[in-house]
């Protein structure tokens, strides 16, 4: 019989569980299922209003789905107390968009934010961990003093990084890390990703538009499809598999995406915009 231990290691990190998010009349999530395991990168690809971002914050506890269950392992977030809620969280890192860091603190008092609420450290070993944590993405110490307003977009996500993973995450949460940076800053953002994994074996999920991102970063590519394309029995994975896979992959609205075609899309926006009522 396996011992609790091996069990709770073989169990995905992440599995959602036919999930379904509406919002009033919107489905936006329907019967959704996917497991990620532990020490996999998984990309999230697909267009823009397809759900992306609802199931990432599904995952974190932030929305709870219509129908359905996301264990984060083995536990439902949504049915935590705020106790519970909290202490699991802290098993996670969130990379968010814009970095969302605090303008009226310094880049060190962001960076130690995380520690300052959620661990019992002196002041010495605060400064430590976060000057360890800023080299890790490559900004040098005179960053500690500056506030968020005087970096560049660029060293603001690298800020934004070095604060998710003060805590040691065992998932890292990326919602387009590279959207608004150059190419190098992006890949620099890419190289990143792959060094937290290598270095601290976190299991990521990473959404983006970016295809350099998925086929540099990725294990796993899953392409989610925006429901009101669907017809009721299709499901809403259009794609998973490899980025190989996903080069060779023939499915006409895989391609479109991937080669970045507008297709029929931008004559659908001019009917739906022309029948809406003039203002
Ligand atoms: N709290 C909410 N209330 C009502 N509708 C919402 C809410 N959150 C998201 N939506 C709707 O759900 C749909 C999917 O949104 P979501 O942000 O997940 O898209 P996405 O795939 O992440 O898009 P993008 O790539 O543009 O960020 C959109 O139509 C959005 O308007």
């Amino acid at each position: 019989m396996p011992s609790r231990e091996s069990t709770s290691r073989d169990r995905p990190l992440v599995d959602i569980r036919d999930v379904s998010v509406q919002f009033g009349t919107q489905r936006v999530l329907r019967n959704l299922s996917l497991t990620i395991p532990r020490g996999q990168t998984c990309c999230i690809i697909g267009e823009s209003g397809c759900g992306k971002t609802v199931l990432l914050k599904s995952l974190v506890g932030l929305l709870r789905p219509t129908s359905g269950e996301v264990l984060f392992d083995g536990k439902n977030l949504s049915r935590l107390s705020d106790k519970e809620l909290t202490r699991e969280r802290i098993r996670l890192g969130y990379l968010f968009q814009n970095a969302a860091l605090f303008d009226s603190m310094t880049v060190g008092q962001n960076v130690a934010f995380p520690l300052r609420q959620h661990r019992q450290v002196t002041d010495k070993q605060v400064q430590e961990l976060v000057l360890a944590r800023l080299a890790e993405v490559g900004l040098p110490d005179t960053v500690v003093t500056k506030k968020p307003a005087e970096l560049s977009g660029g060293m603001r996500k690298r800020v934004g990084l070095a604060r998710a993973l003060v805590l040691n995450p065992e998932l890292m949460l990326y919602d387009e890390p590279t959207t608004g940076l150059d190419p190098i800053m992006s890949d620099v953002i890419n190289e990143l990703i792959m060094s937290t994994r290598r270095h601290h074996n976190v299991t990521g999920i990473v959404i983006t538009h970016d295809m350099r991102t998925a086929h540099k970063v990725a294990d796993r590519v899953v392409m989610l499809y925006p429901l009101p394309r669907l017809s009721p029995e299709e499901s809403q994975v259009i794609f998973d598999g490899t980025p190989e896979e996903l080069e060779r992959c023939k499915d006409r609205r895989v391609r479109q995406f991937i080669r970045g075609e507008a297709g029929e899309r931008l004559m659908e926006l001019r009917q739906s915009s022309a029948m809406m009522p003039a203002h």
